[in-house]
């Protein structure tokens, strides 16, 4: 099955052109490695993939669900954005217990799952305490589990592993891959490429507002001519290089 399908999906801010025909057609079960640089568009990509930004133009299906559907795409997707949205006085607990009733989750499973999430991230013990007193990566794993709590079949992460400290980010990245293999989708927008040449099934870079490449990491960091492996970071740098772009034009 199809989890995120986009045709022409595209978004104007004035005259800023700042997705531009997106076609993406990703499977489920599979970890999306979403990537480009600074302002080409993946935060506004993934907006109107939750719903929270109208496209100006083309289509989107999230789940099966068009994302005009609001209503019905809140239970096919979680969302952690780049600014989680937590209640800064409420305690982990308290937030964790108002989102699943947002999401009208049976209380007592509920209850038991997040005392497992909070614990999975050494939590546990602070989760009575008020989340203004939390630190960045602490507001990060509350925010984490809030998008993954009503386990959606389609999860976006925006920099998961943003102020986590080493155990904590390679927790996440390895959850990351146990929710795809459970059949999950996960789309994961991160700067950090080792985490998407570890986790990814399939890598796609935007920049500019335009899909400029996909493949499986390893395809994309294999080299053609000579059979040898580079980094994905030295793919993004060739590929997203404005200049180097420029001297292989025809006539350029
Ligand atoms: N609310 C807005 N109003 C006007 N322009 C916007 C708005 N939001 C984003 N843009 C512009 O749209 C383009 C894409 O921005 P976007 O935030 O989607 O990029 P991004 O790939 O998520 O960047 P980053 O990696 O820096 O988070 C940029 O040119 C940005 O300036």
């Amino acid at each position: 099955m199809t989890a995120i399908e986009t045709t022409a999906l595209t978004k104007r801010y004035g005259d800023t052109l700042a997705v531009d025909s997106l076609a993406l057609q990703i499977p489920s079960g599979v970890v999306y490695g979403f990537l480009g640089p600074n302002g080409a568009g993946k935060t506004t990509t993934m907006r109107m993939l939750t719903g929270l930004l109208t496209p100006s133009s083309g289509s989107a299906r999230v789940g099966g669900v068009s994302v005009t559907d609001r209503d019905a795409l809140r239970s096919q997707i979680g969302y952690l954005p780049e600014t989680p949205p937590l209640y800064d006085e409420a305690t982990a607990f308290e937030q964790l217990t108002y989102a699943a009733g947002l999401r009208d989750l049976p209380e007592g499973p509920t209850q038991d799952r997040i005392e497992t999430l909070l614990d999975d991230f050494d939590l546990l013990t602070d989760a009575d305490d008020r989340i203004d007193g939390y630190s960045k990566g602490m507001r990060q794993k509350v925010a984490y589990i809030q998008a993954v709590l009503h386990e959606p079949p389609v999860v976006f992460l925006d920099e998961p592993t943003s102020g986590l400290d080493p155990r904590a980010a390679k927790t996440i990245r390895q959850r990351i891959r146990g929710l795809a293999d459970d059949g999950m989708t996960v789309f994961l927008s991160t700067h950090i490429l080792p985490v998407v040449e570890d986790v990814a099934d399939t890598v796609g870079i935007l920049a500019d507002g335009e899909l400029i490449a996909e493949d499986t990491p390893d395809s994309m960091t294999q080299r053609a001519e000579s059979g040898q492996k580079q980094s994905l970071e030295d793919v993004f740098l060739e590929l997203t290089d404005t200049e180097t772009a420029a001297e292989v034009q025809p006539n350029g």
